[in-house]
């Protein structure tokens, strides 16, 4: 059998390098940057007012108190989006909204509550400083600067930047396109009544969604029934497609049974079948599947048991996928005391499921449900996972071990 690390490393050889492709920046949402982005204006773009208010000479108003306003005439109204150059004059005010131009040879700016809201002249109730309520010209960023580095993950602040900035492109690390297959005459779709020995199709679902969440562009094939021509003919039509895929990830029929479709079908064909010292997730598969019209194709074969093929994605697939569009590869982890006991199979790495909880200011977790690689319900309530090494067979309460978060 091979070790975890073994079988990683197998996996990972799979993936190439990061490709980079010039997407529209409202399609970038959790790309990750391939260039630094250089600030080609400067933001803010020019000096303007913070408040609504009166733009003004702050000497003006020096002696202007609640007693004894001083009174100004108001010769401009400046609303945001006026675009003509302005000038004020000593002993004047032009009334400015918030984000309006400032005028040239004004210096301050008193908000509106400060005054009496006069239209042709303002009474103003309160001195300001110099430069108050004013946003200077690339006091954010000015031009010429980096404002986002190359391997930055674009989030909402940062596309919200690229758009402040002008930028309708960006270049990004590509997105990967994950095909996801099952395979089971067991397997019946949704909505439909099942017979006798029939369940409902899950890992499709759940590992088009896991793939998702990485990050790739993740498209389920509905499964196809324990037939190798049929298998291998759906999987050609998807592979040499135009837009075809960079990864395959197919769930069951690997193991040692009779109609295992998915071992059959590609045994010959690329794809190398082994065990991994591990539980879930013992029978494992990868390699390139090459089509009859000779596309090849990364594929790795995830065992058909649920919580065996959530596992195995997290374990194998997840970490060299993100890595292969520049995302961070690992998750967080953290090091937490057990609450109860458990027993772990001698030789095998094992990842229970655990919900983990800060109590006390200390991270603790608990093993959920059964270690059976068929318990997705009480896998469906977890947020971790439990590292067990293999050299460990019993877990004591109250130790510390390493739990892998699954959710933020
Ligand atoms: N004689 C042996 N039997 C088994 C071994 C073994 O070494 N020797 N390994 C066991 C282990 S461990 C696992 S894990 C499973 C893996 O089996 P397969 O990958 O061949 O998966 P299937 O037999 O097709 O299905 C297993 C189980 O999972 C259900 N399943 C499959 N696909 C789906 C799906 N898309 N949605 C929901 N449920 C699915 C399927 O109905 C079976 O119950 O083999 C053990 N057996
Ligand atoms: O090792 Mo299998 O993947 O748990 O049931």
């Amino acid at each position: 059998m091979r070790s975890v690390p073994e079988h990683q490393e197998h996996v990972n050889a799979l993936f190439a390098s990061p490709r980079t492709v010039t997407l529209p920046a409202n399609e970038a949402l959790g790309r990750v940057l391939a260039e630094d982005i250089t600030a080609t204006v400067a933001l803010p773009g020019f000096d303007n007012s913070a408040m609504d208010g009166y733009a003004v000479q702050a000497a003006d108003i020096a002696a202007a108190t609640d007693d004894e306003p001083v009174i100004l005439p108001v010769v401009e109204d400046i609303p945001a989006g006026r675009t003509d150059h302005l000038t004020l004059s000593a002993g004047t005010a032009h009334r400015i909204m918030t984000g309006a131009p400032l005028p040239a040879g004004a210096d301050a700016v008193i908000q509106v509550e400060k005054t009496d809201g006069g239209v042709d002249e303002v009474r103003i109730y309160s001195a300001v400083s110099k430069g108050a309520a004013i946003r200077s010209a690339g006091s954010d960023i000015a031009p010429g600067r980096i404002a986002l580095t190359a391997g930055r993950v674009l989030h909402a602040p940062q596309l919200g930047l690229l758009a402040a900035l002008g930028l309708a492109h960006v270049q990004v690390f590509a997105p990967l396109r994950v095909l996801v297959l099952s395979t089971g005459s067991e397997l019946v779709p949704a909505g439909t009544p099942l017979d006798h020995g029939q369940i409902y199709e899950s890992n499709g679902a759940m590992l088009t969604a896991a793939a998702a969440e990485a990050g790739a562009v993740a498209e389920q094939v509905h499964f196809v029934p324990d037939s190798v021509d049929e298998f291998r003919a759906r999987l050609d039509d998807y592979v040499d497609r135009e837009q075809g895929a960079d990864l395959i990830i197919t769930s069951g029929g690997v193991s040692a049974g009779a109609y295992e479709v998915v071992k059959d079908a590609l045994t010959g064909h690329g794809v190398e079948f082994t065990k991994v010292a591990m539980q879930p997730g013992m029978p494992q598969g990868c390699g390139h599947y090459t089509s009859a019209a000779g596309t090849a194709v990364p594929i790795i074969t995830l065992p058909g048991n649920p919580v065996s093929a959530q596992v195995s994605f997290e374990v194998f697939v997840r970490p060299p996928l993100r890595a292969a569009m520049g995302l961070p590869r690992r998750r967080r982890t953290a090091h937490a005391r057990v609450t109860e006991s458990f027993t772990s199979p001698p030789g095998k790495r094992q990842f229970r499921r655990g919900e983990l909880e800060i109590v006390g200011g200390e991270p603790t977790v608990a093993p959920i449900g059964p270690p059976g690689s068929h318990h997705l319900a009480f896998m469906a309530s977890a947020n971790a996972l439990l590292d067990i090494a293999a050299d460990v067979e019993r877990v004591e309460a109250g130790s510390i071990i390493e739990a892998l978060l699954l959710e933020d």
